[in-house]
């Protein structure tokens, strides 16, 4: 062995297929060795975990799907793969053990979370999508879960508001964005919300828009899929996420990603009726409203959170003003991914808001609502949550 460095570097000769071969640990993280052909691994973007089998490492890597690599599970562009190599001596395998093992942990990485899995969201495939994409990345990464099957609305939001939080390192929302607002409002209900907003959260799409989580990847120019958000997740990123508090009348509530007033929330909302016809019913129900308008009068104001008077002139967006509107301004979430990550919500975003526009212009449709807002503390989250 070949220890240069020992602190932060090894340069050793391991078996690997019954060959042996040179392996080094750089000092940024890149784990290298030679066998039939040169090989790399960045250990921070591509090593889930590693395994320690008697007198041998088993290293579990999801890399992006190439021609030639023998993968045992392709999850849509990542392939999970595993990597072996034993050490020459004893000696040898506890200072690589110890090493990776400190690598890793020195990534901040989630080590137990707490995951609900909704099976009613989208198109009811949440616990496959957890079984298949979501279990088998969480075992090879070595973190412990606890699973919830939310069995009703506003479930995860209960669990959420007693839950003991030292227990967990994030929470992890295999569904829509439903189970995500149900878990931050839980959280801001809490006594001790001030330290519970701190708790990341990571989501998983498995839910009908899963606008939240397609905009995160994409700030992060990943596509939205299962697998890249549990990477996400299992990476350890965190990013913080603007909170918006609204009080409608005594009513107090938390948002974040979008809020919508007026046509394209009644949309929203009472379209669950028609939840039988899966994405169509938001068609469906468009339509229904659209030739049956109701009139909105009323009032909204923003307010900026003291603790944050830069906020300000922060811009924020209401889905049920009009587009042209929305597109200009830019929320801190890239709201108008809306209007641009999602073909399906985007067109239907787009003629909403050219509706409501023509009809505001015109003066049939009046924005005053009792609608108060405020941005709340920006909250920690994991990465698949505006996490990068
Ligand atoms: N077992 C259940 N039965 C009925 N409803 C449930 C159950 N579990 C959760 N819910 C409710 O399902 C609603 C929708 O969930 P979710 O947001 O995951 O899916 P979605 O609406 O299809 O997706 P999106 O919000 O991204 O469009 C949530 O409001 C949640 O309270």
């Amino acid at each position: 062995m070949d220890p240069e460095n020992l602190s932060s570097f090894i340069s050793d000769r391991v078996l690997v297929n019954g060959k042996v071969v040179p392996l080094t640990f750089t000092r940024d993280g890149k784990l290298r060795w030679n066998h039939d052909d040169r090989r790399c691994l960045n250990v921070e973007k591509e090593v889930l975990g590693f395994t320690f089998e008697g007198s041998r490492i088993r290293v579990n890597v999801a890399v992006e799907k190439r021609d030639g690599i023998l993968c045992f599970a392709n999850m849509g562009g990542i392939a999970r793969q595993s990597f072996v190599f034993e050490p020459l001596s004893e000696e040898s395998l506890t200072l690589w053990s110890q090493k990776l093992r400190d690598y890793i942990d020195s990534l901040g990485r989630p080590k137990r979370l707490l995951i609900f899995v909704n099976p009613f969201g989208g198109k009811k495939c949440a616990t496959k999508i957890f079984v298949e994409d979501v279990r088998p990345c969480l075992e090879d990464a070595d973190i412990q879960f606890t699973v919830i099957e939310t069995k009703h609305q506003l479930h995860a939001k209960e669990v959420v508001k007693t839950l003991d939080l030292s227990k967990y390192d994030g929470i992890v929302c295999v569904s829509g964005d439903g189970i995500l607002v149900e878990v931050i409002n839980g959280l801001l209900e809490r006594e001790d919300w001030s330290d519970a907003i701190k708790m990341p959260i990571g989501m998983v799409p498995a839910g009908t828009g899963n606008g939240m989580v397609k905009s995160l990847l994409d700030s992060v120019g990943e596509i939205c899929s299962p697998s890249n958000a549990i990477l996400a997740v299992i990476r350890g990123h965190t990013r913080s996420l603007d909170v918006a508090t609204i009080s409608q009348g005594k009513t107090r509530f938390f948002s974040v990603l979008m809020l919508a007033w007026g046509l394209i929330a009644d949309i929203d909302i009472e379209s669950e009726k028609y939840r039988w016809m899966g994405s169509a019913r938001i068609d469906f129900y468009a339509l229904q409203r659209i030739t049956y308008l109701r009139h909105y009068n009323g009032r909204v104001s923003f307010v900026p959170a003291l603790a944050l008077k830069s906020m300000a002139s922060k811009p924020f967006i209401l889905v049920n003003l009009p587009v042209k509107h929305a597109q200009v301004n830019k929320s801190p979430l890239t709201l108008n991914s809306l209007g641009t990550l999602d073909p399906m919500l985007s067109w239907r975003t787009c003629i909403g808001g050219l509706l409501a526009d023509h009809l505001f212009q015109s003066g049939f449709i009046m924005y005053r609502g009792e609608v108060k807002m405020s941005w709340l503390h920006p909250m920690q989250c994991s990465r698949t949550v505006i996490w990068t």
